[in-house]
């Protein structure tokens, strides 16, 4: 078919509206006369009356309409003013879509200076609820726009901080479980832990999911999920709280764990005595040689827990279950430094390497080690040490780079990080607590001496009951009989034949009795072998 051209259309158009045009015309004519011959007007009369009574409808038309809308206007007014509390913007750009909504002004403006949403997005007014918190600051309560997390704000929160006039430290930020939108968001309005938190009870403690290391900037506790799998390192200046966090938080895991074997390597000779009554060994010492003594022997309870997963794991029989155990060293720093000398530059070597070992396999062999430095120093503590640990923890410290050494030295890099050299140093015992990725300012417990020595006294009369109660064996006999003499230590040669092992060869001998006790021996003072009542006593109440 041939195409058209638009000067022949525009031809064919007008021709047809001429044609309706004239049709129009002779029907209005029509109407005219016939008018004119009912009423018997003259022409002009007809014309006149026919536009004024149309002119009237017209009107009446328009009244009719404008009366139905104000009405209905009337009817929707309240929902509308309802929903415009606390704003000014009626309008906003949602999500790309012209949709009108209510924004809220202070934190739609906090937000986009602080950078944590764009300038074309908005907070809903009626997606946000502020809270005053009397005596404590203000809490905010509200959805990003969509498209947007609470992610958007905790990467910001430095910047969010600085708008509401603060610093990171006076913020404490929490995500929603249901809605990854929901950021519920305190301001501080005064420098954290200016006024003390009691202490928390023992029942507080065990309703704590987890083990609880100190409060939260609102007093509320916080901790660890579990210390199980975990090892701890913290760090802090001299006279900041690390000793006292220390000490509330073995209370805290004596009453979280029930119980557990406590290996205590007290560098500071006088920082965990009140524990030493309940530990499997405690040593006040600042000496190399004892971190690695102490090191081997947990080495050695690492292997047997080892040999004892692989003999289930090749008998499909499930994993053993193992008890806890915790070794804590307070001055840490010193186990790793040396004299000078070849042979304190080697020991130092194999301390750290062993170190190392015992931190990494903490995972399978439920083997916790928690280290206190006073000196965070780059080469305080080896960084294949450092490197292993899971939970760290730093008070105050004077510069972001010591910060490093004990929160990891990419931990300026992840979301929303404290710097702990802004602390407050005269208001002790606070740090930053960093676990799996999330910083957490808290304030270690201060307990009293009353309350810890109940607790250590608690935990020691069951340990003797367990010790009383134990099935007549090999071990139970050798334990009795050291407490019997009041021996801490007793050589092989002296064991043996008390347990009615007659060999005389001293290697066979040596072997017999460690089957029989089901414990390696060790060395005691000059290098004899023989067994430590503390590793009996470990064996027996934990079967490993
Ligand atoms: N949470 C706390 N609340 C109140 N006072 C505290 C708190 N933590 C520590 N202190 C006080 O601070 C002082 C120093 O504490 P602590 O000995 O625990 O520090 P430290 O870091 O282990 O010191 P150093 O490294 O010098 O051995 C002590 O007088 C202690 O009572």
């Amino acid at each position: 078919m041939a195409k058209r051209r638009p000067q022949d259309q525009a031809r064919e158009d007008t021709y047809g509206q001429m044609t309706g045009a004239i049709g129009v015309l002779a029907v209005a004519f029509g109407v005219l006369a016939a008018i004119k011959d009912k009423l018997g007007l003259s022409w002009l009369a007809t014309v006149l009356l026919t536009v004024g009574a149309l002119v009237a409808l017209g009107f009446l038309g328009w009244r009719v309409r404008t009366g139905v809308q104000r009405l209905w206007a009337r009817r929707t007014q309240p929902a509308a003013e309802g929903a415009t509390l606390n704003q000014e913007v009626p309008t906003a750009v949602a999500n790309g879509a012209d949709v009108a909504v209510q924004t809220h002004p202070e934190l739609t403006a906090a937000l986009t200076t602080a950078g944590a949403i764009g300038r074309d997005e908005a907070i809903r007014a009626d997606e946000a609820v502020i809270t005053p918190v009397q005596g404590v600051g203000c809490f905010y309560d509200f959805l990003m726009p969509k498209g947007r997390t609470y992610m958007d704000v905790e990467k910001r929160l430095g910047n969010v901080a600085g708008v509401f006039g603060v610093t990171r430290l006076h913020t404490k930020l929490e995500r929603s479980r249901h809605n990854e939108r929901r950021v519920q968001l305190l301001v501080l309005d005064r420098p954290p832990f200016t006024r003390p938190f009691p202490e928390p009870t023992r029942q507080d403690i065990s309703a704590f999911g987890g083990v609880p290391f100190g409060h939260d900037v609102v007093g509320e506790l916080a901790g660890v999920p579990t210390f199980d799998k975990a090892s701890l390192l913290v760090g802090g200046m001299t006279q900041t709280g690390k000793t006292t966090l220390i000490n509330g938080l073995i209370t805290c895991l004596l009453i979280a764990y029930g119980d557990f074997d406590l290996y205590l390597l007290d560098g500071k000779l006088c920082g965990l005595t009140k524990f030493e009554k309940i530990a499997v060994r405690y040593e006040a010492s600042d000496d190399p040689a004892v971190m690695e003594a102490m090191v081997d022997e947990l080495n050695d309870r690492v292997e047997r827990r080892y040999t004892r997963i692989q003999d289930a794991i090749r008998n499909r029989k499930p994993a053993p279950k193992f008890r806890p155990v915790f070794f804590i060293v307070d001055e840490a720093a010193d186990f790793f430094a040396h004299d000078g000398t070849t042979a304190g530059k080697e020991q130092a070597q194999r301390v750290a390497e062993k170190t190392r070992s015992l931190v990494a396999k903490a995972l399978e062999s439920g083997i916790s080690t928690v280290l206190l430095t006073q000196r965070p120093a780059q080469n305080a503590i080896p960084v294949t040490v450092r490197d292993q640990f899971l939970y760290r923890m730093c008070l105050y410290v004077a510069s972001e780079g010591t910060a490093k050494v004990a929160l990891g030295d990419t931990y300026f890099e992840t979301v929303a990080p404290i710097n702990p050299a802004l602390l407050d140093s005269n208001i002790k015992g606070q740090g930053v607590l960093f676990v799996h990725g999330v910083s957490t300012l808290i304030r270690g417990f201060d307990f009293d001496d009353e309350f810890i020595w109940e607790v250590v006294d608690e935990v020691y009369a069951r340990q003797q009951k367990v010790l009383e109660q134990a099935p007549v064996s090999p071990l139970k006999q050798a334990i009795d009989l050291m407490q019997g003499k009041g021996l801490d230590f007793m050589p092989t040669a002296d064991l043996a034949p008390a347990l009615g092992i007659t060999e005389t060869d001293p290697a066979d001998r040596g072997k017999k009795l460690s089957r029989l006790l089901g414990v390696p021996a060790a060395k005691g003072a000059k290098g004899v072998r023989g067994y430590h009542l503390a590793d009996l006593t470990a064996a027996l109440m934990s079967g490993s």
